[in-house]
């Protein structure tokens, strides 16, 4: 059971050690008969509260939260600073007692029942902080297969391969503590991967990493995702991470979930952002003409033709061709500029950093 094991490391707050001892309390209650839980989702969310502090002094962190997670399905929650994500994540472990709302794990509820619930759950929370520093990288590997109840001889093909993936085999018997940054970080990963926890949360798992280092941990995550059929929830302020691996995302702001869906399906909510209309005869006086009319965001020189990008939706992007025609303009290109996922995020949330 890794993420007991991961309570009892220093840094806890009284009020996580609080919820550690309340869920410690093994009780009968919220089971489910075993073809209930086959059928439940992975993790299921139900109305979670919780409020820090007192009086005028009160903190609203988490204000109503529901939402399912599938089995397999690779989830992503995002949301500014102070959206309340770290404390759902500590409210579904355990580590946070929330005031209202209730979680189940594979449908077993995690307050009444915790053993159960997480038997199978593992986390990695503030990237490198996870690992033992004195042991080596294989002994990391080794011990939480352990706590996580696996032999970790019986399952060292695994950890070898997960070395090689996440480009560790050369470090294998150094001690972490060694390492850089980057590669501790990729150590916590595989140390999260290295037992039999099929739901898995991961906070920033790329923080700190190169752009390279980042990519193939990206590819080697989806990959092992996919062959173990893992259930992940994963936070992070990158949003081509969380473009590149999830499903589905999760957007919280000030403590409430504002959507919640696939990628595709955001994107598809939202018209164009823009347009790029390429031509031979723009010119500097048609460019500023350009410029007293739409909002133009970009004008770069192509050879003998010039690209101009304007902030518009579509009913604009008429009115943009029509003055174009109105000036006898020929346009080589006309480029559609899509929304990204940053871009629907800052919209959502009103523009505030992430
Ligand atoms: N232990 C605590 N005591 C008091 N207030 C807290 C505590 N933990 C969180 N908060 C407050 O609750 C709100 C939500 O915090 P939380 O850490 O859950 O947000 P977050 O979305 O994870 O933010 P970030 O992206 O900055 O980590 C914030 O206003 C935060 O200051």
């Amino acid at each position: 059971m890794t993420i007991q094991e991961r309570r009892e490391r220093p840094g806890q707050s009284a009020e996580e050690q609080s919820a550690e001892e309340h869920s410690s309390e093994e009780q009968s209650s919220g089971s489910a008969d075993d073809s209930q839980l086959a059928e439940s989702p992975a993790i299921a969310v139900e109305g979670l509260r919780k409020r820090f502090g007192s009086g005028s002094e009160a903190v609203t962190a988490v204000d109503g939260v529901s939402f399912t997670v599938e089995r397999g399905s690779v989830v992503g929650l995002l949301g500014p600073n102070g959206a309340g994500k770290t404390t759902t994540i500590k409210s579904i472990l355990g580590m946070v007692l929330p005031d209202a709302g209730s979680v189940r794990i594979h449908g077993t509820d995690v307050y009444a029942n915790p053993r159960r619930a997480y038997a199978h759950v593992d986390a990695m929370l503030e990237g490198a902080r996870n690992d033992y520093w004195r042991l080596t990288v294989r002994e990391n590997l080794r011990y939480f297969a352990t706590i996580g109840g696996v032999d970790p001889d019986s399952i060292a093909d695994r950890h070898d391969r997960l070395l090689d993936k996440l480009d560790l085999a050369d470090v294998a018997d150094q001690p972490v503590r060694n390492l850089s940054r980057g590669m501790k970080q990729k150590v916590s990963l595989a140390s999260v991967l290295a037992g039999e926890a099929d739901v898995i949360f991961l906070d920033e798992p790329t923080l700190g990493l190169d752009v390279e280092s980042s990519l193939t941990l990206r590819r080697e995550l989806r990959r092992i995702v996919a062959e173990r059929n893992l259930t992940v929830i994963v936070s992070s302020h990158d949003m081509d991470v969380i473009e590149d691996i999830c499903d589905r995302v999760v957007i919280m702001n000030e403590g409430r979930v504002i959507a919640d869906d696939t990628v595709e399906n955001l994107l598809r909510g939202f018209d164009a952002r823009g347009y790029r209309v390429t031509s031979p005869d723009f010119d500097e006086s048609l460019v500023a003409d350009l410029r007293d009319r739409f909002e133009v965001v970009g004008v770069e020189r192509l050879g003998d033709r010039t690209r101009v990008e304007v902030a518009t939706d579509s009913d604009g992007f008429y009115a943009l061709t029509a003055f174009l025609r109105s000036r006898d303009v020929t346009l080589d290109a006309v480029d559609t500029v899509d929304w990204d996922l940053e871009d629907v995020f800052v919209e959502l949330t009103g523009g505030k950093d992430r």
